[in-house]
């Protein structure tokens, strides 16, 4: 863990741009410090902003940044100062310069902006785009060896240095190994040979792994609304400057072809290009898509890739030769040299917000980051969030539309069964309609899909004779049962027991009831149903990482699977054209609770698996069971007028200044034990910052009141849209004098309300 800093290094700002040795140079670390620290650059070592340097922190050594020497925030986010100068003579020297590219102005502004408005400690802003082991990070150039043109008089020459001398005739350099295999004599020989002087060392050329897309490879025939589209992103990537473009379409209408094409014209001319996926492990389908396009694959980002293609895809970043990068949110602090544009593709989804460390919306800090680099940023929906289309509502965005779906395909016909008139047998979740129209799928040999978000065999586990619910010893959360795996599990923790052979409680035997379905559960209904089909589960429990998941899309493309059974997975943007029929087992789930977006996003997540339904020639059906079908999220789906229903949900959300008509911040504050969270969110309460338009709500108990064993409690900071909140925030957390015990986050434009 980072210590405190040693009293010779305080954070403070330094006068002119450190270019020759011997100056002093703040430093920024990739830790959770206010600022960087000065440092001395020795006098043989000229150092430049962005720098990639060691320092010494206490008695270890530390990777950081030489940072800029003034701030370039604009005043709403710039910091108050802090800290005090150190003398000259008091500052220790920056110890050694890395062999590393730089990290340009733009970035460093970057990491500077999001750092401010996100509260963070621009150190573990930084942290995100140093992650990658540094010590060796640079492809250490492997060496090789060419003849010396003489070779030394007194070489001794026997028939293996011969054979080596032979070889190397030709002047082209090879690594030991080379020559050893090439010549059929060991290493030995070869250094014997170096040593004597008879080979000299060279640098052989690094490892290019990043194949070249070709924008021409395979260019795909657009119709009338998708030509227009695709001429006008092509037209703001040769702008070569900021801009945000929504590109909005149905389901299959072609939004990914036609980005492809911004993304043909961003390498034609020679930069590079970032996608944006919320979730990179499913993305088989569109790196098969994207090599279709271009002929080679990607390069990719995200947190499970190993440390070496880590090392390589950022430096291919820096240097240029990763042309095409698709990532995760983490890929949006790659250290491009010459970035040309952003793709967001599906932008409403929440995957994009970075719930823990530094907590931000990558959809949003791409916009950031195009907008501080001035290159275009597109971001890409079905059904695009009410921010989004506020945004291109005001013109901030330009909107582009794709109306229908591609290749005459139409759009899937929506019913929705009432609940309470058609219900399932008792214990059964599947109403006798659904499951007609699921035989006569199966019947006629297209495939059908069961959508149920929630994992395991049941969310809630009761003891039938004293009322006893089995909930997790760590959150306020019940157990969710894995009967396949004969465990209770809580989905926030992780905290997994045994299923108890009686109840914890009154010990009755055989009392444990399961209430609710899972998606296990359905799976077992379904295998009652229809003995005879070839069933898929897609769900994390049983698809182990992106391998198994590509292998079961494969599979449904081959038509080995006849129905699907999913949560969420199911609805990223598959193409399964022979799925014809998408049966939603609870549309209602994900309509409860507080959250702000409720609606929003179950019409989101609802419409992106309904449009996984009848993608090619044969007409596609979506079925919602639902015990609330008035209800406008319902009558939204059915009639499939998605902008009406959003219209709806500005008008209710602009009177009381809730986004995107205001800005929020959360404030969560937590704690051991409930009094201290309770005792420090009454003084967040007592300090709350007032005024016209600034309102806060709470302190009250969170709804996940607790969390891994901590008491939480929430308040939301709410503003007028032309009041920044951070400076706000910095006052407010100023005022308040904390316990070590207590511990804060700032949610600066909260995604999640729990
Ligand atoms: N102009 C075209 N020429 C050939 N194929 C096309 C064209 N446009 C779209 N397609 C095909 O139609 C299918 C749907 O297109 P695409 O996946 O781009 O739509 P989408 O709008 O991104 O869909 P979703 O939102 O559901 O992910 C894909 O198989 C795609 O290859
Ligand atoms: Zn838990």
């Amino acid at each position: 863990m980072a210590a405190a800093p040693p009293p010779s290094h305080a954070f403070g700002s330094s006068s002119g741009l450190p270019t020759t040795g011997g100056q002093r140079v703040p430093v920024l670390l990739p830790m959770p410090f206010a600022g960087p620290f000065d440092y001395k650059a020795p006098a043989s070592m000229a150092l430049q902003p962005g720098d990639i340097v060691t320092v010494p922190l206490g008695n270890r050594r530390e990777t950081g940044v030489v940072w800029d020497a003034s701030s370039t925030l604009p005043p709403d986010l710039a910091r108050p100062p802090s800290g005090k100068t150190v003398a000259d003579n008091r500052l220790r020297a920056v110890a050694d310069r890395l062999e590393l590219p730089p990290l340009n102005a733009e970035l460093r502004r970057f990491v500077d902006w999001v750092a401010a408005y996100t509260l963070s400690p621009p150190g573990m802003v930084l942290a995100m785009t140093l992650r990658l082991h540094m010590k060796g990070a640079a492809p250490t150039p492997a060496t090789g060896w060419v003849a010396q043109p003489v070779a030394p008089a007194e070489l001794r020459i026997t028939p293996a240095r011969q054979k080596v001398l032979t070889l190397m005739q030709d002047d082209t350099p090879r690594t030991t190994t080379d020559i050893a295999s090439a010549a059929g004599v060991s290493a030995g020989v070869v250094k014997g040979l170096a040593d004597a002087g008879a080979l000299r060392p060279v640098l052989l050329e690094p490892e290019r792994p990043f194949a070249q897309p070709d924008p021409m490879h395979q260019p795909p025939v657009l119709e009338g609304a998708q030509q227009e589209a695709a001429t006008a992103l092509r037209q703001s990537v040769q702008n070569r400057c900021f801009s945000v473009t929504l590109l909005e379409g149905v389901t299959g209408s072609g939004k990914t072809e036609i980005y492809l094409e911004a993304i043909a014209a961003c390498l034609e001319q020679g930069q590079q290009a970032l996608i944006l996926l919320p979730e990179i492990a499913l993305s088989a389908q569109w790196m098969d898509r994207f090599a279709r396009r271009f002929g080679v694959r990607p390069a990719v980002w995200h947190s499970e890739i190993g440390q070496k293609a880590r090392r390589l895809t950022w430096l291919g970043a820096a240097d240029g030769s990763a042309r095409v990068v698709v990532g995760a949110r983490s890929a949006l602090f790659l250290p491009f040299c010459n970035p040309g544009l952003i793709i967001v593709d599906e932008e409403h989804e929440s995957l994009f917000k970075q719930e823990e460390g530094v907590i931000y919306n990558a959809r949003d800090m791409a916009v950031v980051r195009g907008r501080l680099a001035g290159f275009p940023v597109v971001v890409v929906s079905a059904t695009p969030s009410l921010e989004t289309l506020a945004n291109a509502e005001a013109g901030r965005y330009q909107r582009l539309v794709l109306p229908t779906r591609h290749g005459g395909a139409s759009l899937p016909q929506t019913h929705l069964l009432d609940m309470r008139e058609a219900p399932p047998p008792r214990g059964l979740f599947l109403s006798p309609k659904l499951v007609e129209d699921i035989a006569e799928t199966l019947a006629r040999e297209e495939q059908a899909m069961l959508f149920l978000n929630r994992r395991g065999y049941a969310p809630l586990t009761l003891c039938r004779t004293c009322g006893h619910r089995m909930e997790c010893p760590h959150c306020t959360a019940w157990l969710v049962e894995h009967r396949n795996r004969h465990v209770l599990t809580c989905h926030y923790c992780d905290h997994t027991e045994p299923m108890p052979p009686v109840c914890p409680s009154c010990k009755s035997e055989h009392s444990l009831t399961a209430i609710g379905p899972g998606i296990e559960r359905i799976t077992e209904e379904a295998r009652q149903l229809f003995p005879d089909a070839r069933i898929l589960v897609m769900s994390s429990d049983t698809l182990g990482g992106p391998a198994a998941t590509a292998e079961a899309v494969a599979k449904i493309a081959r038509r080995e699977v006849d129905l699907i059974i999913g949560t969420q997975i199911v609805a990223k943007g598959w193409h399964f054209p022979h799925l014809t029929l998408v049966g939603i087992v609870d549309a209602d789930l994900g309509l409860g609770g507080a959250d702000l977006r409720a609606g929003e996003r179950t019409i989101q997540l609802l419409h992106q698996v309904a449009g996984r339904a009848g993608r090619a020639s044969a007409p596609g059906r979506v079925i919602l069971q639902s015990f609330s079908p008035e209800h406008p999220v319902m009558q939204a789906l059915l009639s499939g007028n998605f902008d009406a229903f959003m219209e709806q949900e500005a008008e209710q959300r602009r009177p009381g200044f809730w986004p995107p008509y205001g800005r929020l911040a959360a404030l969560i504050i937590s704690a051991d034990t409930p009094q201290a969270a309770d005792e420090a969110a009454a003084q967040f309460g007592r300090m709350a910052p007032y005024g016209e338009g600034i309102q806060v709500l709470g302190p009250a108990p969170a709804p996940l009141a607790v969390l891994r064993g901590r008491h939480r409690r929430r308040l939301l900071l709410r503003t007028w849209r032309n009041i920044a909140v951070q400076p706000i925030l910095h006052r407010w957390l100023g005022m308040v004098q904390l316990s070590r015990h207590v511990r804060v986050e700032v949610d600066i434009d909260p995604v999640s309300f729990l």
